[in-house]
């Protein structure tokens, strides 16, 4: 159930952004303009056939340092993905033929075991296939041939990225709640899942940051079990200077993925950063349950209006997630961690939440009243009906006469409308718009 990981590497400008845009699906999102999520987007999520994986741009996750060479950066690039993926996809440039930094990312590649899919770019014709030879001295296997440019080869590329992942299933247990505990490292979030659990886990030490998923942990609360997935423990040890938080995006989004909630802890004496927003955003929008909890609290002095200020100012970092409730509490002291359980319950239970079709109708006829779609350039919005699609996230498909003539701000209006009704308290929540010639069947 676990959805697999796949790393891009290789040099700047072989390619690597021009491929992920290629692959990548677009998501559905209420939200077009998260700052600082959509616009470096380091992730994304493909489907081909029955598979599908999450595909990262470890390029993106870098961090920028000044003195740091461009290929020691690769390097760590590289050193990253093969930690942390499932395949990684070695992408080199047919124009520029192979290079010395080629070679040594080969070299690090071949000595990890782990599948290596090459992809050759820039094989924008025919006549250029040939180019695609020189790369069997890498020794990594069949290199594949493609033109992210002219999106040619990708369903070769694709059959050999997925060859050994799982095909998709659908829903599977119910009734187990996976929770993904998630926040910089240090915040607290193995002493948070130690006191849920009420007893110490014994943290295996491994080195290699490899068998992480062994020490998730089920959690029974009130006759509801959950699963607590861990992203604590990224520190490797003994590296110097190794920038410590590209290790916890990369355990994050994975945790993210296969989690039906998110925990993410802040804490209460550094508030909220960029990286913070961004894997929030990151969880919003895979569709995620989102609880935001600020620990640590019992080392804040308390005014009366202490906790109100603090939500005020999480809230103004997170624009788009303002559905997500606030907790604060104390994973150390216990405080408030009780009220955890069925916090993560009911923000299960609302992401699952269905709408019949009668009552969302009332609902639009209520709030076309309230709000009519105004015109655009001349032509009248029509609104026909809406009805529900899915769950988890709770996804809606709003039916008009011309897509284009819904504005944004008439989305976020039907989605407050949607959240006064029916709150969806702690979960995304997604409206599509699609046209319709007339507002007759089909
Ligand atoms: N001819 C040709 N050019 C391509 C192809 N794919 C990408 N390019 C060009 O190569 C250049 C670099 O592409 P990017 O996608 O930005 O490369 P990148 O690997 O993400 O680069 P960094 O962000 O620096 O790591 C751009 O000018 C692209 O237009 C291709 O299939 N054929
Ligand atoms: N005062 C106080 N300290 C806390 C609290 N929660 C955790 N700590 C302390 O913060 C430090 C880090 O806690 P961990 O639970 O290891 O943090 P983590 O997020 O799992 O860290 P990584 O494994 O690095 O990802 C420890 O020294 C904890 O004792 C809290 O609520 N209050």
């Amino acid at each position: 159930m676990s959805k697999p990981l796949v790393a891009i590497v290789g040099r700047p400008n072989v390619g690597k952004s021009t491929l992920i845009n290629g692959l990548a699906q677009r998501r559905v999102s209420i939200v077009e303009d998260i700052p600082g999520v959509t616009r470096d987007r380091i992730y994304c999520d493909v489907k081909w056939l029955d598979r599908e994986f999450t595909l990262i741009d470890t390029g993106g996750i870098e961090f920028k340092d000044e003195r740091d060479q461009i290929s020691s950066g690769i390097r760590q690039q590289a050193e990253l993905a093969i930690d942390e993926a499932d395949v990684i996809l070695f992408v080199v440039d047919a124009r520029t033929g192979m290079t010395a930094d080629d070679e040594t990312i080969a070299g690090l590649l071949r000595r990890t075991g782990k599948p290596v899919v090459l992809c050759v770019n820039k094989v924008d014709s025919e006549n250029q296939e040939m180019d695609v030879y020189e790369f069997y001295s890498l020794g990594l296997g069949d290199p594949v041939g493609i033109s992210a440019v002219n999106r040619l080869g990708f369903g070769e590329l694709l059959d050999r990225i997925t060859e050994g992942f799982p095909a998709r299933t659908e829903e599977s247990s119910e009734d187990i709640i996976r929770t993904a505990i998630v926040g910089r490292p240090n915040v607290g979030k193995s002493t948070l899942i130690n006191s849920l659990l009420g007893y110490q886990r014994s943290l295996v030490a491994d080195e290699m940051g490899t068998t992480r998923d062994a020490v998730d942990s089920v959690w029974k609360f009130k006759g509801k079990t959950f699963v607590l997935v861990d992203t604590a423990g990224m520190r490797k040890k003994s590296k110097i200077d190794e920038p410590v938080e590209k290790y916890s995006v990369i355990r994050s989004i994975r945790a993210i993925d296969n989690c039906d909630v998110a925990i993410f802890i802040l804490d209460a004496e550094d508030m909220l950063t960029e990286q913070d927003k961004k894997i929030i955003g990151y969880i919003h929008e895979a569709g995620k349950g989102l609880i935001l909890f600020v620990n640590k609290w019992d080392t804040i002095e308390k005014g009366n209006t202490t906790n109100v200020e603090f939500e005020k100012e999480i809230r103004k970092g997170l624009p788009f997630a303002s559905y997500a409730p606030v907790l604060f509490g104390s994973a150390l002291t216990k405080q408030r961690i009780h009220r955890l359980g069925d916090m993560i319950y009911a923000v299960a239970e609302q992401a699952s939440l269905r709408v019949p079709t009668a009552v969302l109708n009332d609902l639009l006829e209520d709030a076309k009243m309230v709000n009519p779609p105004p015109a655009h350039s001349g032509r009248v919005a029509k609104i026909y009906y809406m009805t529900q699609v899915g769950i988890r996230p709770p996804t809606f498909v709003m039916f008009v006469n011309d897509a284009n003539l819904i504005h944004f701000s008439y989305v976020r209006f039907m989605e407050n409308r949607l959240r006064e009704a029916f709150s969806f308290e702690g979960t995304p929540i997604r409206i599509v718009i699609r046209s319709k010639k007339d507002g007759g069947d089909d």
